[in-house]
C-alpha cells in the first residue's frame, strides 16, 4: 500500500477559524502578541538577563501600510521555522508527551494562522538565539511559503512578524485600534510592550500593586472596578485559589441585577485577557458579583475565549462560592447595618441561596426582614411574637387575609414572592421545633365570635333569607362578630374542600368514564360548603340586615358576596359572574329607582 500524507487546503482552514473558531479578525493581535511573549519566555529560560520587550508599529509608524511586531525572543532557525512555522498543529510549547507547557501562552500551533484573517501574505524576519544567520519567511493564505536568508542581519536574536491588512479590513490595523487591542489583552503582561513607542502595559495585575494604607488600596480598587465595569462597587473581596493558579477581586454590585442575565467576568490567563464575559467562574446563585481573575492552571478553550468545563473550573467555582458566602457570613457579625443594606439590594440572590445552603438559610432568618401582617420583619423576630409561621403562597391570599388575621392576634407572613414559600418551609432544617404551616382560612372562623342568640334570632328572617339566595351558589351564611369592623363579609374555604369542589366542577363537564375516575378521588362524606361570613360588627352590614324590603336585603348579600369572592381573587365560575352582573345592575336600578315605585 502506498504511503500518502495528508493535505491541508489552508483557505480552509483559515475559513474554518474565521467563521467557527474566533469570534472578531482582531485576535490577530492576541495571537501575535502571544507569541512574542512565548518566545521572550523561551529565551529567558536559557539567558533570564535577556532583553524582554515587545514593539508593534502600526501603518502609521511603518508608513508603508505593514503592521510589525518585534520580539527580542528566541527566534526561529532554518530548519525550526520548516517545522514550526510551516506546519500547522505544530507547536514548540507542548512535552515531548504533547501536552501543553506550562510556562507558555500557546499550545495548539494554529494562532499564526489568525494573521491570515487579515492579511494575504505573513513575513517573518527572524534570528535564532542558538545561532546562525537571519532568515526570512514568507507564508501566503493559499498556503505557498517561501523561505531564504534576510536581506539585512539582524543585530540581536529575535523576530519580526510584518503583515499588512487586505482590501476590505484596514480598520483592524489602525493605529488606535492596535493600540486599544494590545492593551486590552496584554495590558497585565509582565513584559514591557509598546505601540508606536507608547507602552501599554503597566503595574501589573492592580491587585497585586503594594499600597501604602489599606484606605489607598480601598480608592484605587474602587475607581478600577469604575473603569472596567462601570460602577462604584458595594464591596470589594480578594480572591485565592491556589489549585487554579487564580488571584483577583470580586466586584459586589451596588445595584440590584438581574438572576437571569448573567454577566461575565474578565479572565486573563497568565496574564494575558482571555474574555472580558467569561461565564461558568461563580456558582449562577452569585449574580451579584462581577469578578476579574488572572489563572494559569485552568484551560481555555481553543479560540481562547472561554474557559474550559472541566474538573478544575468545577472545584474552582465552588472555592470561589465558598469566600462569597463567608464574606457575607461575616459581614453579619462585624457589620449587621452593612448586610442589611446588602440584602436590600441584593435579597434575590441571597434567597436563591438560602434555598440549599443552611448557614445562608440562617442569615436570612435572622436578618432579612419578610412582609408580615405584623410589618416588615426578620423570621426569626417574626416568631419571637408567634408560636406558629402561618403563610399565605400568593400575594392576592395574603392581601385578603393578613387584617382579619391580625386581627384574631395570628401572624401571618407572606410567602407570596418568589422564593419566600420555599425558604418557610425549609426552616425547620435549622429547629425542629419551628412549627411552620400554610394560613388555613377556614381555621380563621373558629376565631370569630359568636353573636348573641337574642340578636341573631332577630336577624333569623333575613338569614334566612340571605341563606335561601346563596343555596344556589352552594355557599353557607354564617354570621359572626370579628375585626376589622371595616369588613362587611369574608369568603372562607377551607383547603380540602377546595379541591373537593374542583374536582366535582369538573365531573359535571367530565364524560362518564372519566368521571368515575374522578370520583374515586372524591371521599364521598359531604363536605363543609364554603361560608359567607358576615360581620356583625360592621356598621354597613347591620343596616343591610336590618333593610325592611326582603329583596333589596338579599341584592345586597349577593353583592357582598360576589364582592368577597372579586377580593380574595377566588375563581369566578359561569353562576357567580351572573350573579355579579345581576347584584349590581339591581343595585344601580335601585340606587336610581323612583321613590314611589318598585324594584323590578
Ligand atoms: N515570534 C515568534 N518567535 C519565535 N517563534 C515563534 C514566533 N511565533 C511563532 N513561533 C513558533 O511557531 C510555532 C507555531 O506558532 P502558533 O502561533 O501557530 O502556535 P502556538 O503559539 O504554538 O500555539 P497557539 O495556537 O495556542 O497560539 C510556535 O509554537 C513557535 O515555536
Amino acid at each position: 500500500m502506498v504511503e500518502r500524507a495528508f493535505q491541508v487546503d489552508l483557505r480552509g482552514v483559515v475559513d474554518l477559524l474565521s467563521h467557527h473558531l474566533y469570534a472578531s479578525p482582531r485576535v490577530y493581535v492576541r495571537e501575535l502578541l502571544q507569541n512574542a511573549v512565548d518566545a521572550i519566555t523561551a529565551r529567558r529560560s536559557a539567558e533570564p538577563d535577556c532583553p524582554a520587550r515587545v514593539d508593534i508599529e502600526s501603518p502609521e509608524r511603518t508608513g508603508d501600510g505593514t503592521v510589525r511586531v518585534h520580539d527580542t525572543g528566541i527566534g526561529l532557525t532554518e530548519a525550526e521555522i520548516h517545522e514550526l512555522l510551516a506546519t500547522i498543529g505544530r507547536s514548540s510549547k507542548r512535552d515531548d508527551l504533547g501536552f501543553s507547557r506550562h510556562e507558555f501562552l500557546g499550545q495548539f500551533g494554529i494562532g499564526l494562522l489568525a494573521c491570515f484573517l487579515v492579511a494575504d501574505e505573513v513575513r517573518m524576519l527572524t534570528r535564532s538565539a542558538a545561532g546562525g544567520t537571519t532568515m526570512e519567511w514568507r507564508g501566503h493564505a493559499d498556503g505557498r511559503y517561501e523561505i531564504a536568508p534576510a536581506p539585512t542581519e539582524r543585530a540581536e536574536p529575535g523576530s519580526t512578524v510584518i503583515l499588512r491588512a487586505r482590501p476590505g479590513v484596514e480598520q483592524w490595523s489602525g493605529a488606535t485600534v492596535i493600540a486599544e487591542l494590545a492593551e486590552l489583552f496584554g495590558g497585565l503582561l509582565p513584559i514591557e510592550v509598546t505601540v508606536d513607542g507608547r507602552p501599554v502595559t503597566g503595574d501589573g495585575p492592580p491587585w497585586l500593586v503594594p499600597y501604602p494604607t489599606t484606605a489607598d488600596r480601598r480608592h484605587a480598587l474602587a475607581d478600577y472596578a469604575e473603569d472596567l465595569f462601570g460602577f462604584t462597587p458595594f464591596a470589594v473581596l480578594d480572591l485565592a485559589v491556589p489549585e487554579a493558579g487564580l488571584t483577583g477581586l470580586a466586584f459586589v454590585l451596588p445595584q440590584a441585577a438581574n438572576p437571569a442575565a448573567h454577566a461575565g467576568h474578565r479572565v486573563y490567563l497568565k496574564r494575558m485577557l482571555l474574555a472580558e464575559n467569561v461565564e461558568g467562574l461563580l456558582p449562577d446563585w452569585a449574580f451579584f458579583v462581577r469578578c476579574v481573575v488572572d489563572v494559569t492552571e485552568l484551560r481555555p478553550t481553543a479560540s481562547r475565549e472561554a474557559l474550559y468545563d472541566d474538573e478544575l473550573l468545577d472545584a474552582t467555582r465552588e472555592r470561589l462560592g465558598d469566600r462569597i458566602r463567608d464574606w457575607l457570613m461575616e459581614l453579619s457579625t462585624t457589620d449587621p447595618g452593612r448586610l442589611a443594606e446588602f440584602l436590600r439590594v441584593h435579597q434575590l440572590g441571597v434567597k436563591a441561596l438560602a434555598l440549599h445552603d443552611d448557614e445562608m438559610l440562617r442569615l436570612v432568618d435572622s436578618w432579612l426582614p419578610l412582609e408580615t401582617n405584623a410589618g416588615a420583619l426578620p423570621l426569626a423576630e417574626f416568631r419571637r411574637r408567634f408560636d406558629t409561621l402561618r403563610y399565605t403562597t400568593s400575594v392576592e391570599e395574603f392581601r385578603q387575609l393578613a387584617a382579619v388575621a391580625g386581627a384574631q392576634g395570628i401572624g401571618v407572613v407572606n410567602g407570596g414572592y418568589t422564593y419566600d414559600t420555599e425558604i418557610l418551609q425549609r426552616l425547620p432544617v435549622l429547629d425542629p421545633a419551628i412549627q411552620v404551616s400554610r394560613l388555613d382560612p377556614a381555621e380563621l372562623a373558629t376565631h370569630f365570635e359568636l353573636v348573641d342568640p337574642h340578636t341573631e334570632l332577630g336577624l333569623r328572617p333575613f338569614l334566612t333569607a340571605a341563606q335561601r339566595a346563596l343555596d344556589r351558589l352552594d355557599c353557607e351564611v354564617a354570621l359572626r362578630a370579628f375585626d376589622p369592623p371595616s369588613l362587611p363579609a369574608l369568603y372562607l374555604v377551607d383547603r380540602d374542600n377546595q379541591h373537593r369542589a374542583e374536582l366535582r366542577a369538573t365531573r359535571k363537564v367530565a364524560d362518564d368514564l372519566w368521571a368515575d375516575v374522578l370520583s374515586a378521588f372524591d371521599a364521598g362524606d359531604e363536605p363543609d360548603r364554603p361560608q359567607l361570613v358576615l360581620n356583625h360588627r360592621n356598621p354597613l352590614l347591620r343596616r343591610i340586615a336590618a333593610v325592611p324590603d326582603p329583596r333589596l336585603a338579599v341584592l345586597a348579600v349577593e353583592s357582598l358576596y360576589a364582592q368577597s369572592l372579586l377580593l380574595g381573587q377566588h375563581p369566578l365560575r359561569p353562576a357567580d359572574t351572573a350573579l355579579l352582573n345581576r347584584s349590581f345592575a339591581g343595585l344601580l336600578e335601585w340606587a336610581v329607582h323612583d321613590p314611589q315605585g318598585e324594584i323590578a
